[in-house]
């Protein structure tokens, strides 16, 4: 029994969905990358596909598994169920017009043309908004079509804006945001689904570690009490004796946030040594 993934083959979503795999134990090797590939680390296969294409072959089982942007999740209108949201490819659907427009509210859009690649999201944000417009489906290069006469406005992908200031163009309503989601056939077989959840405590794992480090120190017995309200751990910190009486080692794991600020009070009642390690997974 294995699971089949679909991953983009290129663009903004390939690295980070690899990346991902791979911090949870699936390794894939570039040498023998094919358009479908397998894993030799978990009974996983790999289909790249463009990222259009996902939602609708999750959907009806070609891969049982995905990742895909939200936003082409939406657009695809598809069937397939979100399981779990993987917080990288953040970006916003907005609306923008030429920066030197003047702008009240969203009836200005009353009438006018707007190229895009997302006319479902766009038809929903501007029906709930009660505006008609005329919606141009073109499927790439969106930020240029009011420059060429092709539209008054578009409505596109948002990240930094810099796309948008170098086209001359200024955002102006948000209609959703966006992150890459993980994706699965509905009613998925009890093996496959074992095989998904597998993957899923292992994400989780990964995820759970984010902004944590493992800190270890010295400090005088006496003062463990204190020293472990300061560093709570997970369960509580771990002790160990040292050789030299009256010293304890303790371990535990701190929000790397509070790190300085909780360094600086442990050293205060006498921590010594203190080691900061990078946290690689969290398994509870
Ligand atoms: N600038 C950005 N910052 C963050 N995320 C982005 C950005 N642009 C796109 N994304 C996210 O990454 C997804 C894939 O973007 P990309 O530009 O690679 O798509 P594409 O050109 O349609 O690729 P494909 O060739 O697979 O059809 C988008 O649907 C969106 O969710
Ligand atoms: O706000 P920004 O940070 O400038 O990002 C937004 C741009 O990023 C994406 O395009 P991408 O660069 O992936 O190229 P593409 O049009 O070939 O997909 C998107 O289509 C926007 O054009
Ligand atoms: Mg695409």
């Amino acid at each position: 029994m294995m699971i089949r993934i679909a991953l983009q083959s290129k663009g903004r979503l390939n690295e980070d969905s690899l990346a991902l795999l791979a911090e949870a134990g699936i390794g894939i090797e570039p040498s023998k990358r094919k358009l479908l590939s397998r894993s030799d680390d978990f009974p996983i296969e790999i289909l790249y596909l463009r990222d259009d294409d996902i939602p609708h072959a999750v959907e009806r089982g070609v891969a049982d598994i995905g990742i895909v942007g939200l936003n082409e999740y939406e657009e695809r209108q598809c069937g397939a169920a979100i399981v779990h949201r993987l917080g990288f490819g953040k970006c916003r659907l907005s609306l923008a017009i030429p920066k030197g427009e003047s702008y009240a509210g969203p009836a200005y859009f009353a009438g006018k043309r707007i190229a895009t690649s997302y006319p479902v999201i766009l038809r929903k944000f501007l029906t709930e908004k009660q505006i008609e417009a005329e919606i141009e489906e073109i499927a790439g290069s969106v930020e240029i079509a009011p420059a060429v006469g092709l539209a008054d406005a578009i409505f596109d992908i948002v990240s930094s804006g810099g796309t948008l200031v170098s086209n001359g163009l200024k955002e102006v309503e948000t209609a959703m945001h966006s992150e890459a989601v993980l994706i699965a056939t509905p009613g998925l077989a009890a093996e496959k689904q074992a095989l998904l959840d597998q993957l899923l405590f292992r994400i989780e794992s990964v995820e759970r570690s984010r902004g944590k480090k493992y800190i270890l120190m010295n400090i005088p017995t006496d003062r463990i009490p204190e020293a472990a309200a300061i560093l709570p751990g997970v369960k509580s910190p771990t002790i160990l004796p040292l050789a030299e009486a009256g010293w304890s080692s303790m371990h535990a794991v701190v929000d790397e946030r509070a790190l300085w600020q909780k360094i600086e009070r442990l050293k205060a009642i006498g921590a010594e040594d203190i080691l900061v390690l990078a946290l690689e997974k969290m398994i509870l």
